[in-house]
């Protein structure tokens, strides 16, 4: 490619020296009286077998930059999603991590074109080496003019004709020529790819990304509609045009003709000595120097900022996602069978940038197969709290021992697969109801039967068969999801998006926490706030769904279940509660034990009943 880069800086002088030899050609023809159809045809001739060699290599270059190019920009940028996937909450709440992920990015996107964006990227670098070998043999052509007795007149005629049109495009606007063929399906490949880079890069999605491990299916999702997009892209700059008529649009038949507009002038000329190829010569020459100069200049430029975001790129690739353990400390999850046993001491945080401590002195026993229900006060901490327990945040002090493991020594991937939540701000994604609980856990996203009994269990089965295309409805989901269609297989054309209330969407996110729920590994089921929008009847229906898959077969508890809840009667069915305050535990024990105790949990619970 280097080579083949520097050959092609030397196609422009040598185009134009070419021209000059058939014009010098014409002259003499003309001079000596032998003007001839016939000898005009035979230098045309030869003009063209030029072209069509030049063509030729231009072509073989041009593929064979397209190849290492978009493999490169897919490498690039599949490197930054799968960066971004591996990162976890705590890192990308670093201000300087955000910083440094948006200059990599911009260095990313530089890849998308000679100066997209006004930055440079590597491939930029191999047009620096063209432009230079171009501007090296302008320089070779003109000196050897000059020092062969051009007269001054022709020189400065040249030098005022060649100044002229390097100004004129300051004047004038770029035309856009992009070819809308293929529009649809490549808007369509734009959108799932864009969809699923925001998935990536959404703040909002993460904890339900990080705790259903999406990040390898949202790769292999952008991967898919990426390299389609770019296989696109080739066919529409003419990559996979035919090598005729290639080779006839890259034979510049303008340049020709421009020869031929000569004629009249040599006509005039054909007495005196001067050559008029050489005057023509001089003249392209002199205006392509200009051209190519002042090309290399803002190229020059743009390297000093590519340097820069190359440096960043090259930096966030070594970042390492902060909930991740050191390997030499790392140790797997050791399921018990009976449930996730934890055991939360002196445990406190604090959000990024927060002077206040969110949660302070949290300490709690929960054994393996418990049900603990956290109940307290709007503001209190809760949802902070279950957040940490799934290891969507890091603590600051205090410990968090789960089977006995310290967390911070377990593989957050490792975790998270013995694990299951409804989130309070679950996901609604603009896709259909299977994908929206297919999700829950991707090795079954397409199993009909795992979903239908997924949506059965959380009392959603009625609902999606009331809906008009049944699970295939597509879904009106929240901001991202609904600029969008995030999943692959789910463009079902124009099916218009089909609005939930908010109860209807908290029995979908339900099935998607069902999902991996029933699973012989999940350990651990957590629910924040799970029937908030429910009636009475989902309600009931959910809890005892619960309970049953907490359950093994011979009945002994086989999972650890925790809920966040407002309502009081529901909480009284959990074997511990936690009653918070102010970001701390202020009660903890059973029902009977804090109504006993006449505290603040008993005065919220008389005010509830
Ligand atoms: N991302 C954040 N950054 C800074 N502070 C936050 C953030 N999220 C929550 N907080 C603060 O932490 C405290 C506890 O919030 P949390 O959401 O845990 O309360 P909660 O008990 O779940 O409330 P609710 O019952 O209303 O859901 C609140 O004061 C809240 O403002």
């Amino acid at each position: 490619m280097f080579t083949l880069d520097l050959v092609r800086g030397i196609f422009p002088a040598f185009r134009g020296y070419s021209q000059a030899l058939m014009i010098d050609e014409l002259q003499r023809l003309i001079s000596s009286g032998d003007f001839t159809l016939a000898n005009i045809l035979r230098e045309a001739v030869m003009e063209l077998a030029r072209m069509s060699c030049e063509a030729a290599l231009d072509i073989i270059a041009t593929s064979n930059e397209n190849i290492v190019h978009n493999s490169a920009r897919f490498l690039v940028e599949r490197k930054q999603m799968e960066q971004k996937l591996r990162l976890d909450v705590p890192t990308l709440s670093d201000p300087l991590v955000r910083d440094l992920l948006q200059e990599s990015d911009a260095f990313v996107r530089s890849f998308n074109g000679f100066s997209a964006f006004g930055v440079f990227s590597p491939f930029d670098a191999m047009r620096l080496l063209t432009l230079i070998s171009e501007v090296l043999t302008h320089l070779w052509v003109l000196s050897s003019l000059t020092f062969g007795g051009t007269p001054l007149s022709i020189i400065l005629l040249s030098i005022t004709a060649s100044a002229l049109p390097s100004i004129l495009p300051w004047l004038t606007c770029g035309q856009n020529t992009w070819d809308h063929s293929d529009g649809q399906l490549e808007a369509r490949l734009t959108a799932k790819q864009e969809a699923m880079r925001g998935l990536a890069y959404s703040d909002s999605y993460r904890p339900e990304i990080l705790l259903f491990d999406l990040g390898p299916w949202i790769l292999k999702s952008w991967s898919r509609a990426r390299k389609s997009l770019l296989g696109l892209e080739r066919k529409q700059s003419g990559g996979d045009t035919s090598l005729s008529s290639y080779l006839l649009s890259r034979i510049y038949l303008s340049g020709m003709f421009s020869t031929f507009q000569n004629i009249p002038l040599l006509l005039v000329l054909h007495s005196t000595s001067t050559s008029v190829g050489t005057f023509t010569l001089y003249r392209n020459t002199l205006q392509s120097l200009f051209l190519t100069a002042e090309t290399l200049f803002r190229t020059l430029r743009m390297a000093f900022q590519g340097v820069f975001l190359m440096g960043a790129f090259c930096a966030a690739s070594a970042l390492k996602p902060r909930l991740q353990p050191e390997a030499h400390s790392t140790t797997s999850y050791d399921p018990s069978g009976a449930g996730m046993a934890i055991d939360v001491r002196n445990l406190s945080f604090r959000y990024p940038e927060s002077k206040i401590l969110a949660l302070s002195n949290i300490n709690l026993s929960v054994k393996a197969g418990e049900t603990l229900a956290i109940v307290g006060y709007n503001g209190s901490g809760k949802t902070t709290l279950v957040n940490v327990l799934l290891r969507i945040y890091d603590f600051e002090g205090g410990t968090l021992r789960v089977n006995g493991v310290d967390i911070r020594r377990l593989d957050p991937h490792d975790f998270h697969a013995h694990v299951s939540a409804v989130f309070q701000g679950f996901s609604k994604f603009s896709a259909s109801v299977k994908s929206n609980v297919g999700i829950g856990f991707v090795p079954e996203m397409n199993s009909a039967d795992a979903i239908d009994a997924a949506l059965e269990l959380a009392g959603a089965a009625d609902l999606v068969r009331s809906l008009p295309d049944g699970v295939r409805t597509r879904l009106d989901g929240d901001e991202l999801g609904r600029s969008c269609d995030v999943f692959c297989g789910d463009s079902a054309g124009s099916q218009k998006l089909h609005g939930l209330s908010g109860g209807e969407w908290q029995r979908i996110a339900i099935s998607r926490a069902l999902m991996r729920a029933r699973r012989p590994e999940v350990e651990l089921l957590v629910f924040d706030e799970p029937t908030s929008s429910l009636d009475a009847h989902a309600q009931k229906h959910v809890f005892d769904t619960i309970e049953q898959i907490s359950r093994g077969p011979n009945g002994d508890r086989t999972k650890t279940v925790i809920y966040i809840t407002h309502r009081l009667a529901t909480a009284r069915r959990a074997d511990k509660i936690a009653m918070m305050d102010n970001g701390t535990i202020v009660e903890f024990g059973t029902h009977e034990q804090l109504l006993t105790r006449n505290g603040r949990y008993a005065s919220l619970y008389h005010a509830s009943v």
